[in-house]
């Protein structure tokens, strides 16, 4: 069977071919197809691509820190994790007058309590919904806590799922959800789980969600007592930015190597337990990073 990974390499390949030319919120400017699915089985690796080296240090960090619940910048930026500093920064920038360096900006947002409070949080994004889903009655819903009593005790259960898409909350939010809706299934013990994404910066954003949607499953698989299944990908807009194309074609020119395998260390009491060092990539054998520019 072809390498798992051609089916992104090939996602690559069609969007340069016959993505539809667009102007885009950015003002880059992309290639685009709508509708598109991959498919991972996880007992058979650790969906990480090969073909460039990805940052699974800080995508770990991301996952665990929207399962904490937490929408402000600041623990990833003391795990030097940088990847969200942009679109608090240029909001900064644009209401202060101020023209602030990144590092001088996410600096103060790691000492300055008032300043992170006022300038460093994006809204209520990610970790807010999964955790903190606000009823029209005060209560404070907990989509996963609540995902993870469904997959124990009621695992053919068609509602498993969680979703950030919190339509009254949207113009709050820095950037509203992209990896929007989680679907989970479970059949002969094993727990296969199902993204839907609207919109995919295949280049960039991409990978980070395939490495973390596995993550996340194999997280919730270790605490149900679960083997893990299927991956599935599915995106809405899914999109190369024009400024990708050569890495993209660089890329393209890669071999895809074996898949590494994710070890977890430990089992905590709760799904929201796990830190950092509890995760191991073994086995990740990438070729060589390839730097890009995001649009924000
Ligand atoms: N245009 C765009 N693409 C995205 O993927 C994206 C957004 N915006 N906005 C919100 C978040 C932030 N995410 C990001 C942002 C930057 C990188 C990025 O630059 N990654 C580089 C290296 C990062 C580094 O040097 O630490 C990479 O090669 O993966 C990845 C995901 C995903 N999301
Ligand atoms: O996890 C993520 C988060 C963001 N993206 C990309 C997809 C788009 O290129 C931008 C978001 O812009 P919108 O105009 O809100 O669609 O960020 C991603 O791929 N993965």
């Amino acid at each position: 069977m072809a390498h798992p990974e051609y089916q992104y390499l090939s996602l690559l390949r069609r969007l340069i071919d016959h993505g539809a030319a667009r102007v885009d919120r950015t003002g880059v400017g992309t290639k685009a197809l709508f509708g598109e699915q991959m498919r991972f089985d996880l007992s058979a690796g650790f969906p990480l691509l090969t073909t460039k080296k990805i940052f699974h240090r800080q995508a770990i960090h991301e996952m665990l820190w929207f399962l904490s619940g937490d929408t402000s910048i600041r623990p990833l930026l003391a795990n030097k994790v940088r990847i969200w500093t942009d679109w608090p920064l240029a909001n900064y920038r644009k209401k202060s007058g101020e023209d602030i360096s990144q590092e001088d900006f996410e600096a103060r947002v790691l000492v300055d309590d008032t300043f992170a409070a006022q300038w460093g949080d994006l809204g209520p994004v990610y970790g807010k919904q999964w955790r903190r889903w606000q009823g029209p009655d005060g209560k404070v819903i907990d989509q996963i806590q609540d995902l993870v009593d469904g997959i124990r005790t009621n695992p053919t259960s068609r509602r498993l799922l969680f979703t950030g898409w919190n339509v009254a909350d949207l113009p709050d939010m820095a950037l509203p959800p992209c990896h929007m809706t989680y679907q989970f299934f479970v059949a002969d013990g094993k727990l296969s789980g199902l993204i839907f994404q609207r919109s995919a910066d295949t280049l960039l954003g991409l990978p980070w969600n395939l490495c973390e949607g596995a993550l996340l499953i194999h997280m919730l698989a270790h605490q149900c007592d679960l083997s893990v299944g299927d991956l599935v990908w599915q995106g809405g807009d899914v999109h190369l930015y024009l400024n990708h194309i050569p890495q993209a074609e660089e890329q393209l020119t890669r071999e895809p190597r074996p898949f590494p395998q994710l070890v977890i260390k430990r089992k905590p009491d709760s799904l929201f337990d796990y830190r950092f060092e509890d995760f191991e990539i073994t086995g990740y054998d990438p070729h060589p990073h390839i730097k890009a520019d995001v649009a924000v």
